[in-house]
Formats: structure tokens, sequence, C-alpha cells
């Protein structure tokens, strides 16, 4: 179980160390049209999920839309507080 900020931590560590076989690694590498497509198709699945599917299926699908978003974030230089200062 890991929090918003963590993951994002997480991340952050993987770009800058940069290890074989990371996803995040890759998408960043993907570069920012990739990763836009990434966000709305899981934003997609997102609003599906909430129309057909379970619980704990949405909430996996949130998940995965929430890391998207920390990939976007990470390649545009952005941090958690960026966006938290709009809330
Ligand atoms: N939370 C996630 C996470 N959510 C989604 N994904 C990626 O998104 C993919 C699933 O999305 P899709 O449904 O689009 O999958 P797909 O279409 O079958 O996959 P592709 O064809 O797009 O590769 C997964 O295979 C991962 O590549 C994630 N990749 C990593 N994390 C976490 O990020 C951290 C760092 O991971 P690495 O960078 O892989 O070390 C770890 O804590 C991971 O748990």
């Amino acid at each position: 179980m890991k929090t918003f900020d963590e993951l994002f931590s997480e991340l952050q560590e993987r770009a800058r160390t940069r290890p074989e076989g990371s996803a995040t690694v890759a998408a960043l590498d993907a570069g920012v049209h990739a990763q836009g497509k990434k966000v709305i198709e899981e934003a997609g699945e997102v609003w599906l999920a909430a129309e057909h599917e379970s619980d704990e299926a949405l909430a996996e699908e949130i998940s995965q839309l929430l890391y998207r978003l920390q990939v976007i974030m990470l390649a545009r230089g952005l941090n958690p507080e960026d966006v938290y200062r709009y809330l």
C-alpha cells in the first residue's frame, strides 16, 4: 500500500536511476504525446468501470489513471505541490 506522494517519490527515483525494465522509464522515453494518450485511455477505463464494473475494478482503474498523471507530471517537471495548490 502506498500514497500518491510515496508513488511520486518512487517514480522520481526511477527517472533518476533509470533501472532496466522500469515501466516508468519506458513511459517517460515514449514522450508527452504517448503519455497523454495513456491518460485519456485510463480516464476512459475509469468512466466505463464506474458505469459497469465492481468497486474493486474501479479502484484499480483509478490507480492506473493516477499513475499516468504522475508520469505526465514527471515528464513536465511538476511536483505534487504544484498541483495541490489548486485543490
Ligand atoms: N502503479 C504503476 C502502474 N500502473 C500502471 N502501470 C503501467 O501500465 C500498464 C498497464 O496499463 P495498460 O492497461 O495500458 O496495459 P497494457 O495496454 O496491457 O500495456 P501496454 O501495452 O501499454 O504496455 C502496466 O503494465 C504498467 O506498465 C504502472 N506501472 C508502474 N506502477 C508503479 O510504479 C512504480 C515503478 O514501477 P516501474 O517503473 O515499473 O519500476 C511501482 O511501484 C509500480 O507498482
